[in-house]
């Protein structure tokens, strides 16, 4: 079993008096360890997907499972605890908290967590240094360049040692040399520390780091041309 599959997942919204249905029946599975990028047109589905995988939203129809965890099946208060402590989310604005540290902010979601204080701090420190900011711990996020911003977004999506991390164009809004380098630590961390991922993007060089490239166009994945370019 993928360690994410999709299995005839589709999602519709209502606009006026139309239906717009970005996913159409959609199957999709994510091996352990895989990098998959996700391209396509805008309004196409892309963020829907990430946040039907995420459990932030819910299909009309189908199935998604995460390592074995039916996540349609989960409750609202359980997908919480599940979120939790399988699923990291990448955006493309940080959003991080202004009067909190870079350490605060990547410590916030372990406080979901049953840990003990030194566990949580060894987390923290470990993500810290995976992104390479342990000697930026103390800053808070005004003191932080854009691309230090985004990488202490990362160490907050991988704090709780997710089984999947989702991004949503997480170098949409930095510049070429920032974005180079966020491609880069999201491709060591694929490799070096096993992390699952699915990233949305509009870039063809940050979707080419991926190990697969997905297209989505039309409610459906198309296979993508980058894939052999
Ligand atoms: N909560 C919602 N209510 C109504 N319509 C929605 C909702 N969420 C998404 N949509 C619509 O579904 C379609 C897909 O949106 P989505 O954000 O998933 O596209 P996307 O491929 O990520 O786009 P982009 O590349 O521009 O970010 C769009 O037409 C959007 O307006």
């Amino acid at each position: 079993m993928a360690l994410v599959e999709l299995r005839g997942v589709s999602k519709s919204f209502r606009k006026g008096d139309e239906t717009i249905t970005p996913l159409d029946n959609i199957d999709l599975d994510i091996e352990a360890g895989e990098f998959v990028s996700l391209m396509g047109p805008s309004g196409t589905g892309k963020s829907t997907l990430l946040n039907l995988v995420s459990g932030i939203d819910r299909p009309d129809s189908g199935t998604i499972t995460v390592d074995g965890t039916e996540v349609t099946k989960l409750s609202r208060s359980k997908l919480a605890d599940w979120r939790a402590a399988n699923l990291g989310y990448i955006f493309q604005t940080h959003n991080l908290i202004p009067v909190l540290t870079a350490y605060e902010n990547v410590e916030l979601p372990t406080l979901l967590l049953k840990l003990s204080s030194s566990q949580r701090r060894q987390r923290v420190e470990l993500a810290m240094e995976a992104v390479g900011l342990s000697d930026r711990s103390d800053h808070y996020p005004r003191q932080l360049s854009g691309g230090q911003e985004q990488r202490v977004g990362i160490a907050r999506a991988i704090v709780a040692h997710p089984k999947v991390v989702v991004a949503d164009e997480p170098t949409g809004s930095l510049d070429t040399e920032t974005s180079e380098q966020v491609q880069i630590l999201l491709q060591r961390l694929n490799k070096e520390l096993d992390i699952t991922l699915l990233m949305v993007t509009h870039d063809t060089d940050a979707a080419r780091i991926a190990s697969r490239q997905l297209v989505l166009d039309r409610g459906k994945f198309i296979e993508s041309q980058i894939a052999v370019a």
